[in-house]
């Protein structure tokens, strides 16, 4: 491919997502309908595609500047958002406006009026200050800056105490972990045979099963990936199942398993005994769990999807089980620096209808747990909407729950210096390098305490 028609595949994509698509979702889509796209067009096209996603308040901010377009107007249209990341990120010239955007062959076509005074404007700065004109500049509010939606600046902002470095850790790239298959030996063990087989790797900071690999190889064609010795796993997720304390021989429940990245791991510190049950509302998601379940060699898991013929079945189940891990939709607040798009997608909105769809499903959840059993509630956000404050809602109407610290589990379990000094766990990208996760985990009183008699 040229690469003005790399930029317009970028550009395609970007389009594509701008009426609320899922990047990944486009992407994947994208390459699989134009098999001829080659590797390296590939990963060009995919680093413009996700770059963006990155920079896009910063270069909305600057469109609206130059095009004195107020902010409310509603987002600015995918191709002034391309041009000002070529002008500022690229440092373009107009000569190579002139001869890449023209309309040609698979060339973007050639520059509107509106697209035109940008790159005047671009240039006039550049001329005034005899430098190329930087993507940040000092005017910015911190939101636009940091490059998080303008909703979440409040809330992030009081948690971090304005730490700003933890905010900017949102918009970096993630690190690839792996969560070592203890069902398959031990760290240092599948470390020499990861190693042995090309990659780079060093043991995680926190997890004891973590391993961190160095840049992004391909991991699908690994032996030691096929013959599941390995799963693909942040860090902050394996200690969320690790908190879980699942232990061989319990009755186990992963509520909202998903595709099952934490089935997996409960079912490798139960050492494929006792009974671990994922369920989930969607039957999909529970479907693409079966192929990683069976890769690791785990045989002790039987999926459940929630409501329909099952509704029955979970009412039998109330109070059976030892252990109930709530792993709930959320913002995804911790994982935004994996996912970019993720946070231009979502508005206060959708937080109020998730927090209180969580509180649903842990008071659902709730009811399995055995006495003496306990209620792990987890989400990938950060804020504390999603997090502190369901789980005082949840205690504030159970008051058959107490909290257990998660330090005293930690020590027994993780064994590395617990990172939290809360009774809850919260991990971020800036402090941890891992994503950003939260931790609750809620014991049922073994026994309901009498009422005290009312003295008459
Ligand atoms: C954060 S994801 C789970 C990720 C998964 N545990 C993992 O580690 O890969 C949340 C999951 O909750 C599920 N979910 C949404 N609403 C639910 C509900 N009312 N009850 C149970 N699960 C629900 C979603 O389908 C989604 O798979």
């Amino acid at each position: 491919m040229t690469p003005a028609a790399r930029l317009q595949a970028a550009l395609d994509l970007l389009e594509d997502i701008s009426q609320g698509g899922v990047a990944d979702a486009a992407a994947s889509r994208y390459f699989r309908d134009r098999r001829y796209i080659g590797a390296k067009d590939r990963t060009a096209i995919s680093e413009r595609f996700y770059g963006l996603m990155r920079r896009r308040a910063r270069l909305e901010w600057w469109v609206n500047r130059l095009l004195a377009r107020p902010a409310e107007a509603g987002p600015v249209v995918p191709r002034h958002l391309f041009i000002m990341d070529m002008l500022l990120t690229d440092a373009w010239i107009p000569e190579q406006f002139e001869k890449n955007f023209d309309g040609e062959g698979h060339r973007p076509h050639a520059l509107s009026r509106a697209e035109r005074s940008l790159v005047d404007q671009i240039v006039a700065l550049r001329t005034e200050t005899g430098a190329p004109v930087p993507l940040d500049h000092p005017d910015m509010p911190l939101w636009v800056r940091v490059e998080i939606p303008q909703w979440s600046e409040a809330p992030l902002s009081s948690l971090f105490n304005g730490d700003e470095a933890e905010l900017a850790a949102l918009n970096t790239n993630a690190a690839l972990d792996l969560r070592i298959n203890a069902l398959h030996g031990t760290r240092e063990a599948i470390l020499a045979r990861l190693t042995a087989e090309g990659l780079r790797v060093t043991p995680g900071e926190w997890s004891p099963l973590a391993v961190r690999v160095e840049g992004r190889p391909a991991l699908g064609a690994l032996p030691a990936f096929r013959d599941g010795v390995v799963e693909i796993q942040d860090e902050g997720s394996q200690l969320v199942a690790l908190l879980a304390d699942a232990k061989p021989g319990q009755w186990v429940i992963d509520y909202c398993a998903g595709a099952g990245g934490k089935t997996l791991a409960l079912a490798a510190d139960m050492a494929n005994k006792g009974r671990l049950i994922a369920s989930d509302i969607s039957v999909q998601r529970l479907e693409r769990a079966v192929t990683r379940l069976r890769r690791a060699g785990v045989h002790n898991v039987e999926r459940r999807a929630l409501g329909g013929e099952n509704a029955s079945w979970f009412k039998r189940q109330a109070g059976k089980f030892d252990r109930v891990l709530v792993d709930a939709p959320c913002s995804g607040t911790g994982t935004w620096r994996r996912n970019p798009d993720m946070k231009w997608r979502i508005g206060p909105d959708d937080v109020a209808e998730l927090t209180q769809k969580q509180r649903e499903i842990l008071g659902n959840a709730a009811k399995l747990v055995k006495p003496g059993g306990r209620l792990i509630y987890a989400t990938c956000s950060l804020l504390p909407d999603e997090n502190e404050a369901s789980v005082d809602a949840f205690l504030a109407d159970h008051p058959d729950f107490e909290v257990v610290p998660v330090t005293a589990i930690w020590a027994e379990k993780v064994a590395t210096p617990c990172p939290a000094p809360g009774p809850y766990l919260r991990l971020t990208p800036h402090r941890h390098g891992t994503d950003g996760f939260f931790t609750a985990v809620l014991a049922r009183r073994a026994a309901a305490t009498p009422p005290t008699p009312r003295e008459e």
